[in-house]
């Protein structure tokens, strides 16, 4: 059974959400993984941070480079500065098998299934009314742990965090959006992969724009897979323009916790304010 519902407040007025209760779902892919069926025994496992990524050197590395806007590369991280700055933290987990635990629980959830023309993808309530044991484990490890760390890399004052989960079966997309709302400071994506390597030719990269003149966005500048354990971190701006390729692969589907943290926001110190065009975009001729 699915049911229409617009009775949520975040999302844009004319999206189409169609609740999806968990006993009636079927997550592509998801069902067909041994360790993702309903006879499989979730533990509780309490989520760390890897361990590498803790050392005071490598974070004044990274700190170092990121206050300077310059790109680097190494076996924990990359810093990414073109289109614009974002980073991707290559395993955020010392042991990543607690990610196949809580794919587990993406079982049980009920789903919203987001719908508009912009966008078509399954998505979760924020996770602080989620009552399943690892996904609460890995709220809270964002919010205590490592929103504290991303506010002392990135020099911003982070105060809270939003977060659900979503996922992307086959056909499903999210087009070129900047994030930008209220009091979002930096976004993340956690991404959950059932298998350790997501393949390029089966779509849903994480693909960022550049812009044109008029600060629109213009074409995709880089991509980055969906690679399983990998946490994505970008402070949103009015140019950090991306959008979620369509994922066209029937197997499997792609997994992710994702949301915000939120701060007081300053003005944007990254570009002006969109500039309106000389042009009119359509030609309307006067009669
Ligand atoms: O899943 C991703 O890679 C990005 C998702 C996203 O951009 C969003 O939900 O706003
Ligand atoms: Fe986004």
């Amino acid at each position: 059974m699915e049911v229409e519902s617009e009775d949520e407040e975040d999302w844009d007025s004319n999206t189409k959400i169609v609740q999806v209760p968990a006993k009636t779902q079927k997550i592509t892919g998801f069902h067909l993984m041994p360790t993702c069926l309903p006879e499989h025994k979730v533990k509780e496992e309490k989520p760390v941070l890897f361990n590498k990524l803790v050392k005071e050197s490598l974070l004044e590395y990274f700190k170092v480079h990121w206050d300077d806007n310059s790109s680097f590369d190494n076996e924990y991280f990359e810093i990414i500065t073109n289109p614009w700055k974002i980073c991707v933290i290559k395993n955020l987990l010392e042991d990543d098998s607690i990610l196949k635990d809580v794919r587990q629980e993406f079982y049980e959830l009920d789903w919203n299934r987001r719908k508009l023309d912009l966008y078509n993808f399954h998505q979760s309530l924020d996770l602080k009314y989620l009552q399943l044991k690892n996904i609460n484990h890995i709220y809270e490890f964002l919010k205590n742990d490592v929103m504290g760390v991303v506010s002392k890399l990135m020099n911003l004052e982070l105060t809270h965090i939003s977060a659900t989960c979503s996922y992307y079966a086959d056909t499903d997309y999210l087009l070129v959006h900047d994030d930008q709302q209220e009091d979002r400071v930096v976004a993340f994506v956690l991404y959950l992969s059932d298998i350790q390597d997501w393949c390029e030719s089966w779509g849903g990269a994480l693909q960022l724009f550049n812009c044109d003149n008029n600060y629109q966005p213009n074409t995709v500048e880089r991509s980055i897979s969906p690679k399983n354990n990998q946490l994505v971190l970008f402070p949103v701006s009015p140019i950090s323009y991306h959008q979620v390729e369509e994922v066209t692969k029937k197997n499997f589907s792609r997994y992710s916790i994702n949301g915000w943290f939120h701060g007081k926001i300053v003005p944007s110190s990254v570009t002006p304010t969109h500039k309106p065009r000389n042009e009119s975009v359509i030609n309307i001729k006067k009669t």
